[in-house]
């Protein structure tokens, strides 16, 4: 089966700097795949090329058997590939449901009638809804964003996320700044989303990677230099000695 998405000998340079740097790698159909590496190498500089944010220099991006490296970010979404969002694309003073209906409204470009709600804006409120109970934030729908605690906030984010109907989801570091139990609450939600929802994630935390990843690539120097189950990854000389002075990282 073709991967969902291809990513061919990709590079991408700041002055003279090739932050990415000739990568190649895929993720599959129903696949959580982790991108791993040290700070500074590259993890984010290629998941914006992957969401449109970021023009390559060289390479080519594949989703779904049509070449998009060079679409935009919009287009790319319309396809399925769908960036979570980030914090600070969240309407603070709005209500959570408020927030997902205008994601929801982005997706398929119909307008909230203020005065007259008509059957089209029920169905795009039964959307919203939908995506926040998949969540888990029922009892929250309805507070301002401002007042949510930071782990509900990426939960919300996720919730816009899923409102777009990904096929691919790209997170970049969905468990950062969360408590001990926010962060099991997230990684036991991501792995529900699994069976329909693609994902390549960046994270830091070892642990919730090797327990969510099917494969982890990773990235050194703008490079993956490795790709393999979480298994393979913890026993990769080449990973213990790219990781060299923080082993236990991996362990
Ligand atoms: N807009 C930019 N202009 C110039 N250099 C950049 C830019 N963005 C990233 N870089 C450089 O590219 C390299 C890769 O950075 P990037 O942020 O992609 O790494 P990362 O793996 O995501 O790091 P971290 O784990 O610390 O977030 C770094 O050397 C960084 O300084």
């Amino acid at each position: 089966m073709r991967p969902l998405l291809e990513v061919k000998n990709l590079v991408k340079r700041f002055r003279g700097l090739a932050a990415t740097n000739n990568a190649t790698l895929d993720v599959l159909e129903g696949e959580i795949h982790a991108l791993i590496g040290p700070n500074g190498a590259g993890k984010s500089t290629l998941i914006n090329q992957l969401s449109g944010e970021l023009v390559p220099d060289e390479g080519r991006i594949v989703f779904r058997g049509q070449d998009v490296t060079a679409a935009p970010t919009h287009r790319r979404a319309q396809m399925g590939l769908v960036r979570s969002y980030q914090i600070t694309s969240v309407f603070n003073d709005m209500t959570a449901l408020e927030n997902v209906m205008l994601a929801v409204q982005g997706r398929t470009g119909r307008n909230f009638g203020v005065w007259t709600p008509t059957r089209r804006d029920r169905d795009l409120i039964g959307e919203a809804v939908e995506a926040l109970l998949q969540v888990g934030l029922e009892t929250e729908m309805n507070t301002p964003v401002s007042e949510m605690a930071h782990g509900a906030r990426r939960q919300l984010e996720l919730a816009m996320a899923l409102a777009l109907k990904p096929r691919l989801m790209l997170l970049d570091e969905p468990l950062a700044g969360m408590s001990q139990v926010e962060s099991e609450a997230m990684v036991a939600l991501l792995k529900r989303f699994k069976s329909d929802i693609s994902m390549l994630l960046i994270e830091h935390d070892m642990d919730a990677v090797f327990e969510l990843a099917d494969r982890v690539t990773v990235l050194v120097s703008g490079q993956p230099i490795e790709t393999g189950t979480p298994d393979q990854i913890r026993c990769s000389q080449t990973v213990q000695e790219a990781y060299l002075g923080k082993p236990s990282e991996l362990m």
